[in-house]
């Protein structure tokens, strides 16, 4: 297909992942045509991995590169890539984890000088000594782990998307030698997924092998990639983190998979699709139809949320900002919002709890804020037994009819069990936690959600109908498409100095901002709320990213194979604080539109 007709196909492909499954589905015809997809694979593998050495200044004939193969087509392209290599001079030794290996890519492998270590006893490979003694089994994999360590690179070809749960057996054993067994490596979030430039570098192959392929989860021992290449389209882990931090730089090649009538798993927001959220000021506007964001937020216990929130929402395209809350806020508020109105009146959305004590909190019982909360949400309650989508039911058309709000912070522990999906709700991992412990009934802890935010964040979203937005590195939104299915669209814009108290104030409102200005095209169409809350997240990191100089960012598009210039090396950039993000929303609308 020609690229600049298929301009829009690629775009797509670049912002969308696909669960195996469906990934299978998409490949199928072009198998039955004969298109020879493993050749392609992993001529693209071979390619990056020349181009990572040539980055470190290394010949390919210098290079020792380490195989570590399954007994799958994953293997498969790892041994044909690793044939391409030897083929160019490499010294390459595969590490065959399974009983067998990919009939033909093994003789092509061997024909090309590679040569083969068996791990296995029971291995049934040509050439390979085999029943060796248990003891002889772990000098191997000894000897196996310290070759990996002293090589150059290593590609990893144990398992793609056809792994089932967390690595077992001998994949497992290695993974967890030369990986991590489940958590995320500590180290400084670096602009552009730089690879680390110490030795072994590491190549994936499709997926690093033992992440969840669909749910970006780290079930067990998995191995972190410098550069993980994927074929015909991005899986769930290339995008949802944790595994996505797993994947380093992404190389996506394109085998011209016909995606048109294909549902992605998980999306993710760039700055087009950010624009459609924004609502541009029309001639007849008046302050009104601008959109008015009322907000209840900060309190006499933590009362700058006051002003971050009602700042932001102020400068993130809006009306009027109305705000309600005890007069030490309000006075904070007016002085540094002389634009502000106080008290109540219409509102076209709501945002409410940042700043405000929790359940838990010694200054929850007298707060005012949580009375003046806890009386808010109760209209936005569901009959808990009653479908959704019915509207005969005076509460639940009532609740259907309020306008969207913004649930964050000490508000999250008031959300009523069943709300409508324009009841947005903000929790970092440990609300998160807490919200699922108190509506699962099961005690779910931070490392769980940690592990596992997507299947976290589907859960709550599952439990309440509420629109979840799950605050992180890339942030999640799990909402409703309105035709009852699930919709995750992510933002991946914001770098990490972003992690800085306020900061969360900050999205609260611009959220708020935004919901309001769109609240017509909202109220006939729920399903784009998690549009609209996605696209808030990404301005919010944006702002972020121009406040801090910085090009580091939770999650960086792929290469596409064959057609992308070689990344530029960015800034790290500076610290900031909460209100410098403010301070970046207008340069950001100033790009963006
Ligand atoms: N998507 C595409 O268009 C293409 C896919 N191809 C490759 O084919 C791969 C899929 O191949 P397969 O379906 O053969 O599956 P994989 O090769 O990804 O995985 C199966 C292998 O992993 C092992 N395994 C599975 N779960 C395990 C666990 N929990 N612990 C230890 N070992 C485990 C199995 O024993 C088997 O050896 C893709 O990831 C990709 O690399 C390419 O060949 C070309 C085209
Ligand atoms: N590592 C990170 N990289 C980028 N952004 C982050 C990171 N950690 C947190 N953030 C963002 O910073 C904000 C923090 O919000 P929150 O935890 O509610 O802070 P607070 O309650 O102090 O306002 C969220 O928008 C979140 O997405």
């Amino acid at each position: 297909m020609d690229i600049a007709d298929d301009a829009d196909r690629l775009q797509t492909l670049l912002y969308s992942a696909y669960d195996s499954d469906t990934v299978r589905e998409l490949e199928r015809p072009l198998l039955d045509d004969g298109v020879p997809l493993m050749r392609m694979a992993a001529s693209a593998a071979a390619h990056v991995t020349m181009t990572l050495l040539d980055d470190e200044d290394l010949a390919v004939e210098d290079a020792r590169v380490t195989l570590l193969v399954g007994a799958g087509d994953n293997g498969g392209d790892g041994l044909y890539a690793g044939a391409e290599l030897a083929n160019e001079g490499a010294h390459v030794t595969a590490i065959a984890v399974g009983r067998s290996l990919h009939e033909e890519a093994f003789s092509a492998f061997v024909h090309a000088g590679g040569r083969v270590l068996a791990l296995d006893p029971a291995a049934e490979i040509p050439g390979c000594a085999t029943g060796f003694s248990a003891g002889e089994a772990g000098e191997r994999l000894q000897a196996a782990v310290e070759y990996a360590q002293g090589s150059h690179v290593i590609i990893d070809a144990m398992a793609g998307i056809g792994v089932s749960g967390a690595l077992r057996g001998i994949a497992g054993t290695i993974a967890s030698s030369l990986g991590f067994d489940g958590e995320l490596p500590d180290k400084p979030a670096l602009p552009n997924n730089e690879p680390s430039s110490d030795l072994p570098l590491v190549v994936a192959i499709d997926t690093p092998s033992g992440v969840g392929v669909n749910d970006g989860s780290l079930p067990g021992p998995y191995i972190p990639a410098d550069a993980t290449v994927t074929f015909g389209a991005m899986k769930p882990c290339a995008m949802v983190p944790p595994a996505s931090y797993a994947c380093g730089r992404l190389t996506l090649v394109d085998f011209g998979f016909d995606i048109d009538d294909c549902v992605p798993a998980t999306e993710m927001t760039d700055g087009d699709f950010v624009t459609d959220s924004i609502r541009l000021p029309q001639l007849s506007d008046g302050k009104y139809s601008r959109g008015v964001v009322g907000l209840v937020t900060g309190s006499a216990r933590y009362p700058g949320a006051a002003v971050l929130s009602s700042t932001a929402a102020a400068r993130t395209n809006t009306g009027m900002v109305r705000y309600l809350g005890p007069q030490r806020t309000q006075d904070m508020v007016l002085s540094s919002l002389p634009e502000a109105v106080i008290g109540k009146g219409r509102v076209q959305s709501w945002v409410v709890g940042s700043g405000v004590p929790t359940g838990d909190d010694e200054a929850a019982d007298a707060d005012i804020q949580r009375e003046t909360i806890a009386a808010l949400l109760k209209h936005y309650a569901l009959p808990q037994e009653v479908d959704s989508e019915d509207g005969d039911d005076a509460k639940h058309a009532n609740a259907l009819d309020m306008p969207p709000i913004v649930v964050d912070a000490g508000a999250l522990d008031l959300l009523p069990n069943k709300v409508p999906a324009q009841v947005v709700v903000t929790p970092h991992v440990g609300e998160l936690a807490r919200m699922l412990t108190r509506l699962d009934e099961n005690e779910v802890g931070v490392d769980k959600v940690r592990a596992q935010p997507l299947a976290c964040a589907r859960k709550l979203h599952e439990l309440t109908g509420a629109t979840v937005l799950l605050k992180g590195a890339v942030t999640m939104v799990v909402g409703t498409d309105g035709k009852s299915n699930e919709r995750v669209i992510l933002s991946g814009r914001a770098p990490a100095w972003m992690s800085t108290a306020g900061s969360g104030d900050v999205l609260a409102g611009m959220l708020g901002a935004l919901l309001a200005q769109q609240d017509d095209m909202l109220a006939e169409d729920p399903a784009l709320v998690p549009e609209v809350v996605a696209a808030g997240a990404y301005v919010h990191g944006l702002a972020g990213a121009i406040a801090s100089q910085s090009e580091q960012r939770g999650w960086h598009r792929p290469q596409i194979y064959g057609h992308s210039k070689k990344q530029h090396f960015g800034e790290i950039g500076h610290p900031i604080i909460a209100s410098d993000i403010i301070c970046g929303i207008q340069p950001a609308f100033l790009q963006l539109l």
